[in-house]
């Protein structure tokens, strides 16, 4: 396994590399960063062989298109941001790390349900709409070598990403209504768990789909 990390996150992701029960090599990989996103093959290359699969759990948008001002009010850099970080990373990281892949890769983002709209997640839910649709073109186009591209829909989680939505209480309070089996903001377990069986052998005819590890929110009215 190798890690990547992202500029002030880049020490936290070596602290967390060390406590694995073997030490994962780390590289900095920043997705707005051409180019480090074209000598990454080179640098994983230092460290293993290939690669089975990639974990995309990337996300970013500026504070102001994340509720700080009316949604339609949201200039275009920012936007662009949120989408160059949030969307566009699938595929560029995805294209990055296809010189490291064998006969088979699987391929695995994590997702937030885009299907509505959600207070104050605002672009970032158009990202999240935008990276379900990347997905499944990764799905078309990448399919017949042997990579497949899914998407994991986690519930709300309480993480450093999630620290910057305001009003993230409100995902809580919906979800501690709706779950038909119930859902805690402090359990990253279930969402790891999927990405590890998607990233596994076990969904080896499964690519263009999204798992929604939400407790069963997705599939409920009120
Ligand atoms: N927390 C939730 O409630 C929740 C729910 C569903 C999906 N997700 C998704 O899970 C993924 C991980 O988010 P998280 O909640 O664990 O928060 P997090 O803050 O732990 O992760 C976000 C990651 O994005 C990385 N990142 C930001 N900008 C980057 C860049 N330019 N280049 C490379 N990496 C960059 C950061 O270094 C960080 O590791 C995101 O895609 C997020 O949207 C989160």
């Amino acid at each position: 396994m190798v890690l990547s990390g992202f500029g002030r996150g880049l020490s936290l992701t070596r602290r967390i590399a060390k406590r694995l029960p073997s030490e994962a090599p780390v590289v900095e990989l920043d997705v707005t960063d051409e180019e480090q996103l074209a000598g990454l093959a080179g640098r994983v290359l230092e460290h293993v062989d290939g690669l089975d699969g990639v974990l995309h759990a990337i996300g970013f948008a500026p504070e102001s298109v994340l509720g700080g001002k009316p949604f339609v009010e949201a200039a275009w850099s920012e936007v662009g941001t949120a989408l160059q970080v949030s969307t566009w990373s699938l595929a560029s990281l995805t294209r990055a790390a296809l010189p490291l892949f064998g006969e088979r890769a699987s391929v695995v983002g994590l997702d937030f349900d885009a299907s509505v709209a959600w207070p104050s997640y605002d672009w970032m839910g158009v990202a999240k709409a935008g990276l379900a649709s990347t997905a499944r073109y990764l799905a078309r186009d990448l399919g017949p070598r042997g990579v497949r591209v899914n998407l994991v829909a986690a519930g709300p989680l309480r993480t450093m990403a999630a620290k910057s939505i305001p009003g993230f209480s409100q995902f809580e309070d919906v979800w501690d209504g709706r779950a038909p089996l119930g859902w805690s903001v402090h359990d990253t377990t279930p969402a790891a768990q999927a990405c590890v069986a998607l990233l596994s052998d076990w969904f080896p005819a499964t690519t263009g789909e999204i798992v929604h590890v939400d407790g069963g929110v997705h599939a409920v009215g009120v």
